[in-house]
C-alpha cells in the first residue's frame, strides 16, 4: 500500500493508493514545525475513522517546503520502516526529460504535474495548477518539461491586497456579478477575478504562439472550476492530478528497480 503526499507552501495532501485506487485522501495545513509523531497520530486516527486497516509499505512525498522533508522521512522510517521516494531527489527517477536552464531547481510539484499530464492525455500540453502561487507547466510530445510560467495565487493576490493597503478587507474570490464593482469587496473581486481571466487567457495564447502547435490545457487545482464556468479556458480539469503523478512515479521507480 503507497502513501502519497504531496506538500504545498499552503496545504499537504496525504492520499492511499492500493495500486489501482485511492482508499482515501486528507488534506492538512503545511506547518514545518509539525513532527514526525504528529503526523502519525493524525494519519492513524483519520484511517482509523475510516475503519482503514492497511499497512504502509511505501511512501513518495513531493514538497515545495525543503523542511518538512526531513520529518515525513523520520515518519516514514519510524512508522512504516520505509525509505521514501523524494521527487526532485537524484535517487527518485523520473519517466520523462527536463529541459530548463543548468543550475534551475524545478518545483518538485511542477514535475509531478509534468507527468500526470503526459499519462492521462499525452501531446503536447500546458498544465496549470491553481495553487498559492499559479503555475502554467510546458509540457511536450515526449513528456518533457520545457518551462512555464509562474504568477502570484488567487488567494495571494487578495491577501497583498489586504495586507498592503489599510482600508482593503479580507475577501474571498469568487466570480463577481458584473465587471463594475459598486463596493469595496466588489471592486476587489472583479479586479481578481476578471484579471486572472485575462492572465490565463493571455498567457496560453502567448505559450501556444511561441510552441507554434495546438497544445491541450489542463487544469487543476481548487478554484479551476470558478474560472472554467465563466469562460471556456481550459480543455479538462483533473481534481487530483499531482497525487495521481506521484502514483505514476512510483510505479515507474518499482519498474526500474
Ligand atoms: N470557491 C472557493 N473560494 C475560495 N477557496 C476555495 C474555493 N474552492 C476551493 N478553494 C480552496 O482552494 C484551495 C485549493 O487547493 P490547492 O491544493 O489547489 O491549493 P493549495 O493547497 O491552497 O496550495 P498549495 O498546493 O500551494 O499548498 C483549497 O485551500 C480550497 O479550500
Ligand atoms: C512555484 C511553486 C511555489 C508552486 O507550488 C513551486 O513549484 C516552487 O517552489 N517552484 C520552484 C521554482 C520553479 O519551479 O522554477
Ligand atoms: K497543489
Amino acid at each position: 500500500m503507497l502513501l502519497a503526499i504531496d506538500c504545498g507552501n499552503t496545504n499537504t495532501v496525504f492520499a492511499i493508493w492500493d495500486g489501482e485506487q485511492f482508499l482515501a485522501h486528507w488534506r492538512t495545513s503545511t506547518e514545518w514545525q509539525r513532527t514526525a509523531d504528529q503526523y502519525y497520530v493524525w494519519l492513524s486516527t483519520l484511517m482509523k475513522l475510516q475503519n482503514l486497516d492497511v499497512t504502509i509499505t511505501d511512501v513518495i512525498v513531493s514538497s515545495t517546503v525543503p523542511r518538512v522533508v526531513f520529518n515525513l522521512r523520520v515518519m516514514a522510517d519510524r512508522y512504516f520502516d520505509t525509505r521514501p521516494l523524494v521527487v526532485g531527489k537524484p535517487d527518485c527517477l523520473l519517466p520523462v526529460d527536463v529541459r530548463v536552464d543548468e543550475g534551475t531547481q524545478v518545483g518538485p510539484d511542477r514535475l509531478v504535474n509534468t507527468v500526470a499530464g503526459h499519462n492521462l492525455y499525452g501531446g503536447d500540453l500546458i498544465v496549470v495548477d491553481f495553487g498559492t502561487a499559479t503555475t502554467f507547466d510546458v509540457v511536450a510530445g515526449d513528456g518533457a518539461y520545457v518551462g512555464g510560467v509562474i504568477a502570484p495565487g488567487v488567494n495571494l493576490s487578495l491577501e497583498a491586497l489586504h495586507q498592503a493597503a489599510a482600508a482593503l478587507p479580507h475577501v474571498d474570490i469568487s466570480k463577481p456579478q458584473a465587471v463594475i464593482g459598486t463596493n469595496t469587496v466588489a471592486c476587489m473581486q472583479s479586479g481578481v477575478f476578471w484579471g486572472y481571466i485575462g492572465l490565463v487567457r493571455e498567457i496560453c495564447a502567448r505559450i501556444k504562439a511561441e510552441r507554434a502547435c495546438k497544445m491541450r490545457v489542463i487544469s487543476t487545482g481548487g478554484l479551476a472550476p470558478l474560472f472554467q464556468q465563466s469562460e471556456a479556458l481550459f480543455d479538462a480539469f483533473e481534481d487530483d492530478l499531482t497525487i495521481h503523478g506521484l502514483t505514476v512515479i512510483h510505479a515507474f521507480n518499482e519498474d526500474a528497480a
